[in-house]
C-alpha cells in the first residue's frame, strides 16, 4: 500500500514551494493499491469460486450440458461439411450423390438449431449464476462493514469503501457471468479441435499447430504488461471516485472557499492521468490483435501450402482440407479467449483479494465469549482508572474516575480535544478501553453483549444524521415497531410536531439524506424525538456548538428537560443554561478530570471552569 499524492509539477530538489502549490500537491492523499504482479493465490482462488457452490448444484449440470451440446454441434459441422464435399459433391466414384447432400445439409441445420438453442440457455443460466453470485458477495460485504467498529471506518476514507462496494465487485461480475463457462468451453473446444486435426490427418494436424507454442510464449510476455496496464487503469478510476465522493461531500466548504476552479483542475488532472493511463492500456491491447492473425495467418499459409501437396499426392481429400481450413480458423478464438479470460482472472484475484480484506477485517469492538445480554438497566455508571488511546502511545483519556448514580445528569466540559467525545464513543463501547474498567450497574461492559448494550442507550450527536425518507421514519429510526401515534406523541413531548405540521407533508414529507432542507435546530428536535422513542435509561447528547436563535435555544432546552427526565445523561455541553441544570458538571483537561462539581461549586473556585464560563460570557 502506499500513499499518492498528485503532483502538478515537478519537484526540483531543494526548490522553494509557495503555499499554493504546497496545498495544491498535498491537498488529497489518497491511499492506493500499488500496481504488483502477485503469484497466483490458489487458496483466494478458490474462496471465490466457493461462492459458486451454493448454485453449483441446481445450475451447474444444466450449464455443462448446454456446453457440451453447443461444443459438440460446433465441432461435427466442419466434419459434415466435409463428407458433404467428399461423398455427395465430388465422391471418388465422380457420381455426385444429392440425397447424401440434402441429408447432411438437413444434419447442419439441425446442428445449427441445437448449437443456437444450447447457447440461448447456457448464458441465460451462467448469468443467473454469475448475478447470485454477485449479489452474495456484494450483500457479505455491506453486512460486515455495517459490524466493523468506529476506528476502522476511523482509518479509511468513505470514498474508498465505497469502491470496494461497486468497483471491486462489478469487476467480479464478468468473470462469474462469462469467463468461467467460456474457459471451460475454450478447452474442450480446443482438445476437441486438436483430437479432430490428428486424426483427420496427423501430419498437417501438426504442421498447423507448430506456431502454437511460439505464439503462446509471445502473449504471456505480452498480457503480463497488459494486465498492469488495466491494473493502473483501475486504481487510477478508483482514485477518480475517491476525490469525487469527497468533492461531493464537501461542495459547500469548496464554494464557502470559492475553491471550484482549484477543485477543478485538481479533478482534470486526475481525469487526464486515468485517460492516459486508459489509452496506453488500449493501446497495448490493440498490440495483441494483430500477434493472434499473424501466428493465425502463417497457420493458415501451413495448411494450404502442405494441403495442396498432400492433395497432389493423394493423402488428403479436398473436403478434408475444408474441413481443417475451418478447425483451424476456430482454433484461434478460443487461445484468445483463453488469454482474456486469465487476464480477467487476475484482475478479479486482485479485486477479490480487496474485497476479501475488508471481509476478514475482524471487528475490534464485538462480543466476549460467553457475554450475555444486559438485563433492564437502572443506569449506574462508574469508570474505574479509565485510560484509552486512539493510536499506540497517544492518551486520549488519563485514568478517568467518575461515579454517576441513576437518573443524574452529567454535563462534560473541557477545552477542544479534551476527552469529552472520547468519554461518550466509550460508554457504547464504540471504542474498548485500553485500561481501567466501565460499569453500567455494576456489570462491567466489556462482559454484556453489544447489542443488549447499546439498545439501552439513547445518542444524539452532534452532526444529526437525517436519513433519505420520510419525517416519520426518521423519528421512527429510535424504535422500528412504535406506532404512528407514538411517534406523533415523541415530536409533541420534545416540541417538535409544531414545525413538522408546518412541512408540506407533515410527518410525510421527504427529507434528503442529511435532512439539507431542515435548519440545524430542527434537525436537533427531531433527533431529540427520535432518542425519546427509544426510550432509553441511559442518554448520550452531544450538544450543538452552532449558535442557535434564543427562541430556538428555548425550544431545545425545554425538550432537553423532557428528554433527560428520569434518566442517567451524560451531554458534552457548550452552553451555559445545559452546564446550570446538570447535576455534577466534569471538567476535562488532557485526557484528566480536573474539576468536579455542581456549578455552584465550580464557580466558587478559581479553577479551568470558571475560567471557561468566564470565557464565554467575554463573548457574548
Ligand atoms: N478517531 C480518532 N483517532 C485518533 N485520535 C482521535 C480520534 N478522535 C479523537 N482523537 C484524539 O483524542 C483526543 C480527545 O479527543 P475528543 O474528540 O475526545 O475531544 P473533545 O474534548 O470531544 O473535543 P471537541 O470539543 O473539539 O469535540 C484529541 O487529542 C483527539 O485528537
Amino acid at each position: 500500500m502506499s500513499h499518492v499524492t498528485m503532483k502538478t509539477k515537478e519537484e526540483a530538489p531543494g526548490s522553494m514551494k509557495t503555499g499554493t502549490e504546497i496545498s495544491r500537491q498535498e491537498r488529497f492523499v489518497y491511499k492506493d493499491d500499488d500496481v504488483i504482479d502477485k503469484p497466483f493465490d490458489w487458496r483466494q482462488f478458490l474462496r471465490l469460486f466457493g461462492y459458486m457452490k451454493p448454485y453449483a448444484r441446481q445450475m451447474l449440470p444444466l450449464v455443462l450440458l448446454m456446453m457440451v451440446l453447443g461444443t459438440i454441434t460446433k465441432l461435427a459441422v466442419p466434419f459434415l461439411t466435409s463428407q458433404a464435399i467428399d461423398k455427395a459433391i465430388a465422391p471418388k466414384t465422380g457420381i455426385p450423390n444429392p440425397a447424401l447432400l440434402y441429408l447432411l445439409t438437413a444434419g447442419v441445420i439441425v446442428l445449427y438449431i441445437v448449437q443456437w438453442v444450447a447457447g440461448v440457455y447456457r448464458i441465460k443460466y451462467t448469468n443467473v449464476i454469475g448475478q447470485r453470485v454477485i449479489y452474495d458477495l456484494r450483500s457479505d460485504l455491506f453486512k460486515h462493514i455495517q459490524k466493523l467498529s468506529f476506528n476502522f471506518f476511523d482509518k479509511r476514507p468513505a470514498g474508498s469503501v465505497l469502491v470496494r462496494v461497486t468497483n471491486d465487485i462489478n469487476s467480479l461480475q464478468d468473470l462469474f457471468t462469462n469467463g468461467v463457462v467460456n474457459s471451460i468451453i475454450d478447452c474442450v473446444q480446443l482438445a476437441g479441435i486438436i483430437v479432430i486435426l490428428l486424426a483427420l490427418n496427423w501430419k498437417l494436424g501438426l504442421a498447423v499447430m507448430v506456431t502454437v507454442p511460439i505464439m503462446f510464449f509471445v502473449s504471456t510476455k505480452l498480457r503480463k504488461t497488459i494486465r498492469v496496464a488495466w491494473q493502473e487503469v483501475r486504481i487510477k478510476n478508483s482514485r477518480i471516485n475517491s476525490h469525487l465522493n469527497e468533492s461531493i461531500q464537501g461542495i459547500r466548504v469548496t464554494q464557502a472557499y470559492t475553491q471550484e476552479l482549484e477543485n477543478m483542475s485538481y479533478f482534470d488532472a486526475m481525469n487526464m492521468d486515468s485517460k492516459k493511463s486508459w489509452d496506453k492500456a488500449s493501446a497495448m491491447n490493440q498490440s495483441f490483435g494483430p500477434i493472434i492473425e499473424i501466428t493465425g495467418g502463417i497457420g493458415t499459409l501451413i495448411l494450404f501450402w502442405l494441403g495442396a501437396h498432400l492433395i497432389q499426392t493423394g493423402n488428403l481429400t479436398v473436403g478434408v482440407l475444408v474441413a481443417f481450413s475451418t478447425y483451424v480458423s476456430n482454433f484461434w478464438d478460443p487461445i484468445n479467449r483463453l488469454g482474456q479470460t486469465y487476464n480477467q482472472l487476475l484482475v478479479a484475484m486482485a479485486s477479490s483479494e480487496r474485497i476479501f480484506e475488508y471481509l476478514d477485517e475482524e471487528p475490534l469492538v464485538r462480543d466476549h465469549p460467553g457475554a450475555k445480554p444486559l438485563p433492564t438497566i437502572r443506569g449506574d455508571i462508574a469508570f474505574r482508572k479509565v485510560y484509552f488511546e486512539y493510536e499506540k502511545g497517544r492518551a486520549a483519556l488519563k485514568g478517568i474516575d467518575l461515579d454517576v448514580k441513576a437518573g443524574q445528569s452529567i454535563a462534560l466540559v473541557g477545552h477542544t480535544g479534551s476527552g469529552k467525545s472520547t468519554i461518550i464513543n466509550l460508554i457504547g463501547r464504540f471504542y474498548d478501553i485500553t485500561g481501567g474498567l466501565i460499569t453500567i450497574d455494576g456489570q462491567d461492559i466489556r462482559e454484556v453483549t453489544l447489542s443488549s448494550l447499546r439498545s439501552q442507550i439513547g445518542i444524539v450527536l452532534q452532526d444529526t444524521f437525517i436519513f433519505s425518507g420520510t419525517i416519520r421514519d426518521n423519528i421512527r429510526f429510535g424504535r422500528l415497531d412504535a406506532t404512528d401515534k407514538e411517534v406523533e406523541e415523541a415530536a409533541k413531548a420534545v416540541d417538535a410536531h409544531e414545525f413538522i405540521m408546518k412541512l408540506p407533508d407533515g410527518y410525510d414529507t421527504e427529507v434528503e439524506e442529511r435532512g439539507s432542507a431542515l435548519s440545524m435546530g430542527q434537525r436537533q428536535l427531531l433527533s431529540f424525538a427520535r432518542a425519546l422513542l427509544a426510550d432509553p435509561r441511559i442518554l448520550i447528547l452531544d450538544e450543538a456548538t452552532a449558535s442557535i436563535d434564543t427562541e430556538t435555544e428555548l425550544k431545545i432546552q425545554e425538550a432537553l428537560k423532557v428528554l433527560l427526565k428520569g434518566r442517567t445523561s451524560f451531554i458534552v455541553a457548550h452552553r451555559l443554561s445545559t452546564i446550570r441544570h446538570a447535576d455534577q458538571i466534569v471538567v476535562l483537561d488532557h485526557g484528566e478530570i480536573k474539576e468536579m462539581g455542581t456549578h455552584r461549586e465550580l464557580t466558587e473556585r478559581e479553577g479551568i471552569y470558571n475560567g471557561l464560563i468566564e470565557a464565554q460570557f467575554r463573548f457574548l
